[in-house]
């Protein structure tokens, strides 16, 4: 089942003077089992929707289908615990949110909270994080004597162990070197393959746009401006700097498709052409 979102809107502060529509009837069908960017400038209302799928924000209006869950105006939060389980959303800067004094504990406290007992959600916490690219020698460490790449992980880990169907991942490798932030997007695109878990990716990089994602959805003013699939976005440049983005010169395109895993002929030296040669390729995952 995808994710099936109809009309929704958002208004902050209702009926104060501070009241902001922050989206505005959003239609979307969101393919199940695939990785999907969402895009677009800061204040688009990126955030607001993502924070809709796991019921942290309830609409003003419209509905949303995921997971099972029929969410409309006026849910209680309660019927949406289970959905926050099934709907694993990772914030910016995830690391913050550690609080606990061993990373075994921290990880624990969500299955935990769930009703899992303390040994089960022990032996949970050992299966995912070798996931997450650490091993057992660092269950009794505390948090925060790690990396801010290894806090992410544990963070990361701490909502895998709820194994997730869907993963929200709001600009994950933001503040991560490049290598790190190579390490991270490996991570969600081997979760995608392997565990066949859904992806949702806020970013503003159009390079883990097009090396990690099969669709892309671009908001604008708390509007949905185009949806499509990541081909379709790459060979319309004009919808990239629509939203400010500067679309990537021939060269920066044709590295970026190659690194990606397409097979890019070299005679094609204009973009219709480099276009005309992804036809029919499937793109090769990490
Ligand atoms: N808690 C809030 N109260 C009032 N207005 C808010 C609140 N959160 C966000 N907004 C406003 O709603 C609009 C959409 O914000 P949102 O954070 O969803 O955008 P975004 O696309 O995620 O931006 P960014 O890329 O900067 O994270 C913005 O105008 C923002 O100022």
């Amino acid at each position: 089942m995808s994710i099936e979102i109809n009309n929704l809107e958002h208004v902050y502060n209702p009926g104060s003077v501070f009241e902001h529509a922050a989206l505005k009837g959003i239609d979307l069908s969101i393919p199940e089992h695939e990785v999907t960017a969402i895009i677009g400038q800061t204040g688009s209302g990126k955030s607001t929707l993502v924070q809709h799928l796991n019921g942290l924000l309830i609409p003003s209006a419209g509905t949303l289908d995921i997971c099972g869950f029929h969410i409309q105006p006026l849910l209680k939060i309660k019927d949406v615990k289970e959905l926050r389980r099934k709907v694993g959303l990772v914030f910016q800067f995830p690391e913050y949110q550690l609080f606990e004094e061993t990373i075994e504990k921290d990880i624990a406290f969500g299955p935990k909270n769930f009703g899992t007992e303390e040994a089960e959600a022990n032996e949970l916490v050992k299966k995912v994080l070798p996931l997450v690219g650490l091993d057992e020698s660092y269950l009794n460490r505390s948090p925060f004597e790690l990396s801010g790449g290894q806090k992410r992980r544990v963070a990361i880990a701490g909502i895998l162990v709820l194994q997730p169907e869907i993963l929200v991942l709001d600009e994950p490798t933001a503040g991560l070197d490049p290598k790190g932030a190579k390490e991270m997007m490996s991570l969600f695109a081997r979760l995608n393959k392997e565990q066949n878990i859904t992806v949702l990716l806020v970013t503003h990089d159009m390079e883990h746009v097009m090396r990690y994602c099969q669709n892309v959805i671009v908001l604008d003013h708390g509007k949905v401006k185009h949806t499509s699939d990541v081909k379709t976005f790459f060979e319309h440049p004009e919808w990239m700097e629509s939203i400010g983005i500067n679309p990537p010169s021939l060269i920066r395109l044709k590295e970026m498709l190659i690194k990606a895993g397409f097979e890019i002929p070299t005679e094609a030296i204009t973009t219709e052409a480099l276009i005309a040669s992804l036809k029919g390729q499937v793109k090769s995952h990490e």
